[in-house]
């Protein structure tokens, strides 16, 4: 059994927890603004950079990490969003991280989970989130269209995740506004900055779909890469996590957009 498939079958035992109780969350209600709108408008490569603990293919990577600090440090570096993962066994992350990061920053939040009932959807809004994560390998099509249309009716940008071809032609069916392309296969974990790259061609004939290159982005030279063959974006945990200087960090990462994908 692959890991995605492992993290899928113990997110559905946790579901009936959340089906019997209504999210009660204490959030200090904040306008955020759109996380489309931000990345459209930008001449520079945008970073959603990410609250990230530990991860099933490394264990703990930053286990004393302050989440509040440490958002406020992205957001002062000029974040575009704060990507928070909220999954408890294999990320070790919780809905209160999500919450108290909302109640510090102010820019766009995405919920980072494994969604697979609406449920989950409504409770990232109560947590917070402006943004949420669907992940193509995880859902049939019709439930991604499904909880598309239900986030975007409660007013959540959504940002549609693919690692391949076919995964990239089953989100494109649904005509998402930002498509992130994980460089890392969920079901082996190998990372490889060529998977954005070989997506790119598609994906640049879409002149209204914001691309985000996700995972296994460590520095300018990666950024620029990536930000060469048409990403307008990248969602970057591990590398921050891990920096002694998070600010300067995520600011090397902010290359100029060559003029052509200016949108
Ligand atoms: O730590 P990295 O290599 O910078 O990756 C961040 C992010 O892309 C990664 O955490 C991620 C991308 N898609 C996901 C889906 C679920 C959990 C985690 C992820």
């Amino acid at each position: 059994m692959t890991i995605l498939q492992t993290i899928l079958d113990h997110k559905s035992t946790l579901l009936p927890v959340l089906l019997e109780n209504k999210p009660k969350f204490e959030v200090k209600k904040k306008i955020r603004s759109s996380l489309y709108d931000c990345l459209r408008n930008a001449e520079t490569l945008q970073v959603i950079s990410e609250m990230k603990r530990a991860s099933p293919s490394k264990g703990f990577i930053a286990e004393g990490a302050n989440p509040i600090e440490q958002a406020k440090k992205y957001e002062r570096a000029g974040a575009a969003c704060i990507s928070v993962l909220t999954e408890e066994k294999f990320f070790k992350g919780s809905f209160q991280d999500l919450v108290n990061i909302a109640n510090h920053v102010d820019i766009p939040i995405l919920n980072k989970d494994f969604i697979i009932h609406e449920v989950q959807i409504e409770y990232a809004k109560a947590a917070g989130a402006s943004v949420i994560l669907l992940i193509v390998a995880a859902l049939s099509d019709e439930k991604l269209k499904a909880f598309y249309t239900y986030a975007s009716k409660l007013g959540l940008d959504v940002l549609v995740e693919v690692h391949n071809e076919e995964e990239l032609d089953r989100a494109l069916a649904i005509h998402p506004k930002i498509i992130g392309v994980n460089n890392r296969d969920l079901k082996t974990f190998t990372v490889d900055l060529s998977q954005s790259e070989k997506l790119a061609n598609k994906l640049n004939n879409y002149e209204d779909i914001v691309f985000i290159s996700e995972s296994g982005i460590w520095n300018a030279e990666d950024a620029a890469r990536v930000a060469n063959v048409g990403a307008h974006g990248v969602l970057v945990g591990e590398s921050l996590m891990r920096s002694g200087e998070v600010e300067e960090a995520l600011t090397s990462l902010q290359v100029p957009l060559p003029f052509s994908q200016r949108m």
